[in-house]
């Protein structure tokens, strides 16, 4: 099936306001199938312990569920493995590819994301040339990326309202703090534990997504 076109992913992104990371499950397609159904505009296989062949197989579970949806397929650190599955979002952190030969691995149709921790970085994503979209954090510290020090919603806070590029905050967000978080200025949250370890991965995802929309209509 062909994906979708490099304007629509970038429109997409730009409407999205729920994004997901989860690594595989037994259940991965029934569990998407009810996260999408609650509202994620994005989902991201976020798996570091699977070699290539499995996280190819993960996706493409993702890949259908993500079309019944209409929702953006993305891929954490590896080009290749983006590439190979037609995803719509290759995500790098700091220490991944650096953005212009992950560019030319992955030609111009997907969009790239990157990892930003502190308020230089942020300014640089939001001006790199092939960068489409970033993502600040920790919000908070979080045992899904341990070690990882927390800059907070300072850097929420210093990035709202200082660029046009679609930017996400990240990292111990869930549906008490989300209202923090909005406050502090972020229109968009990516979440793992949130929904990953949610009873009703439905009905969280649909609760994040009615506060994000929330603030949205009353802006
Ligand atoms: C959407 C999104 N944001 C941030 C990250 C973290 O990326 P990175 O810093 O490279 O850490 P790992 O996830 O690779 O451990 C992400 N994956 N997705
Ligand atoms: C994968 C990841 N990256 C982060 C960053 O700050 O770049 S925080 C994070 C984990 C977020 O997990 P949870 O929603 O379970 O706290
Ligand atoms: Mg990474």
């Amino acid at each position: 099936m062909p994906g979708l076109d490099a304007t629509r992913i970038r429109r997409r992104l730009a409407d999205a306001r729920l994004y997901l990371c989860t690594p595989t499950r037994p259940d991965l397609a029934e569990f998407a199938d009810a996260a999408l159904a609650g509202g994620v505009d994005v989902v991201q296989l976020r798996d570091k312990g699977l070699e290539a062949k499995q996280e190819i197989a993960a996706l493409e579970v993702l890949a259908e569920a993500c079309a019944r949806h209409g929702a953006l397929l993305a891929v954490n650190d590896r080009a290749d493995i983006a590439a190979a599955v037609d995803a719509d979002v290759l995500h790098l952190g700091q220490d991944d590819l650096p953005v212009p030969v992950a560019r030319r691995l992955v030609g111009e149709r997907i969009a790239i994301g990157r990892s930003t921790h502190d308020v230089a970085q942020a300014r640089a994503a939001a001006g790199e040339a092939g960068v489409d979209y970033f993502c600040t954090g920790p919000c908070w510290p979080t045992p899904t990326k341990p070690g990882r020090p927390a800059p907070g919603l300072d850097l929420v806070r210093a990035t709202a309202g200082t660029t046009e590029r679609p930017w996400f905050a990240i990292g111990g967000i869930d549906r008490e703090r989300l209202p923090e978080v909005l406050a502090a200025g972020a229109e968009r949250v990516v979440v793992v534990r949130a929904i990953t370890e949610a009873e009703d991965p439905r009905a969280a995802a649909s609760w994040l997504k009615f506060q994000l929309e929330a603030v949205q209509s009353s802006a």
